[in-house]
């Protein structure tokens, strides 16, 4: 059976896959979604998994990039509508069971130390685009769509849009895409600056690889510096971040692999590096 006949299936709820799968391959960890029959909805178990996947990349230094994706053609529709209704996460906030100032599933509040590239083909509605918001490589399929939908239902986007999203792209065309809840395809994203690529339907995750790929290849010291910097510099004036630009930078130059890398040039090989 297909991912997209599981979505039709009566008998979906019950089959014994895990509601989010994580592969390693190498140096990348993938990630996937997997609730096809609800579009990839959160479930408290996809979070679960999700929240050890982030912190397998951020511990494993074999791990050097992550890859977020969904099953079945499907990014992820964000909050289960269904089971919210059983169980409002207002409850969990008032008994204080939940911190709403850090969701670690959706990387709010909660950086990985390494790239995390979303490959998202269908629906990444509401916490779907929510969580993409925290990933650094965006590439989609042309069908993909996008929206940060809460409002619609009187809910507020508690994965961290209402802070992210105007840093991420012109402040108006957040404000719009918040306050009404509607919709872009894939271009339109990519015309924002809030995905990078669009690949055709079916490819996302393929590009992902791509990319992925390029990331392992390098330096892992130096990938996860400049990442770190790109991160700590965010939102000062420049002469603020000089001097963590200055150590950070210099903790790569002191590394064997800012030797190996300009060795393996003069020797016309591709360089090892060992990650120290
Ligand atoms: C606040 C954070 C996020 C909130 C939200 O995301 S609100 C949800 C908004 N989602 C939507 O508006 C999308 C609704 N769906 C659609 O528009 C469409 O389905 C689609 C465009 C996605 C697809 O269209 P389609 O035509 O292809 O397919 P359909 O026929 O419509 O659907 C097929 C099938 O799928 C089912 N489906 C689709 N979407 C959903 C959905 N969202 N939920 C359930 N089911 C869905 C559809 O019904 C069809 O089924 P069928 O049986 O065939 O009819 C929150 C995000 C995470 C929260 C935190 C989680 C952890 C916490 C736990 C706590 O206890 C405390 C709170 C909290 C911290 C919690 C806080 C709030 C969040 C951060």
């Amino acid at each position: 059976m297909s991912a997209t006949d599981a979505a039709t299936s009566p008998s979906a709820d019950t089959t014994e896959a895990p509601d989010c799968l994580v592969e390693q391959d190498g140096h990348k960890l993938i990630v996937t979604m997997n609730r096809p029959h609800r579009r990839n909805a959160l479930s408290s178990e996809m979070l679960r998994i999700m929240e050890s996947a982030w912190d397998r990349v951020n511990s494993d230094p074999e791990i050097r990039v992550c890859i977020l994706t969904g099953a079945g053609g499907y990014f992820c529709a964000g909050m289960d509508l269904k089971t919210a209704d059983a169980k409002p996460p207002s409850e969990s906030f008032e008994s204080g069971e939940y911190d709403p100032t850090v969701i670690k599933g959706l990387l709010k509040g909660f950086r990985l130390t390494k790239p995390l590239i979303a490959a998202v083909e269908g629906p990444a509605i509401a916490g779907g685009t929510e969580i993409l918001q925290g990933t650094d490589i965006r590439v989609a399929g042309e069908s993909a769509k996008f929206g940060v939908a809460e409002a619609r239902w009187s809910l507020y986007p508690m994965g961290g849009s209402a802070v992210r999203l105007p840093r991420q792209i012109p402040y108006t065309v957040a404000a719009e895409l918040l306050l009404t809840g509607r919709t872009l395809l894939a271009p339109e994203a990519k015309e924002l600056g809030l995905i990078g690529h669009v690949v055709p339907d079916g490819e996302a995750l393929a590009k992902a690889h791509d990319i992925a790929d390029k990331i392992a290849a390098n330096g892992p010291l130096a990938v996860q510096a400049i990442l770190q910097t790109m991160r700590d510099s965010e939102g000062k004036h420049e002469d603020e971040c000089w001097a963590d630009d200055a150590r950070v930078g210099a903790a790569v130059f002191s590394s064997e692999d800012a030797k190996e890398g300009p060795r393996a040039f003069l020797e016309k090989r591709a360089p090892q590096f060992q990650g120290r």
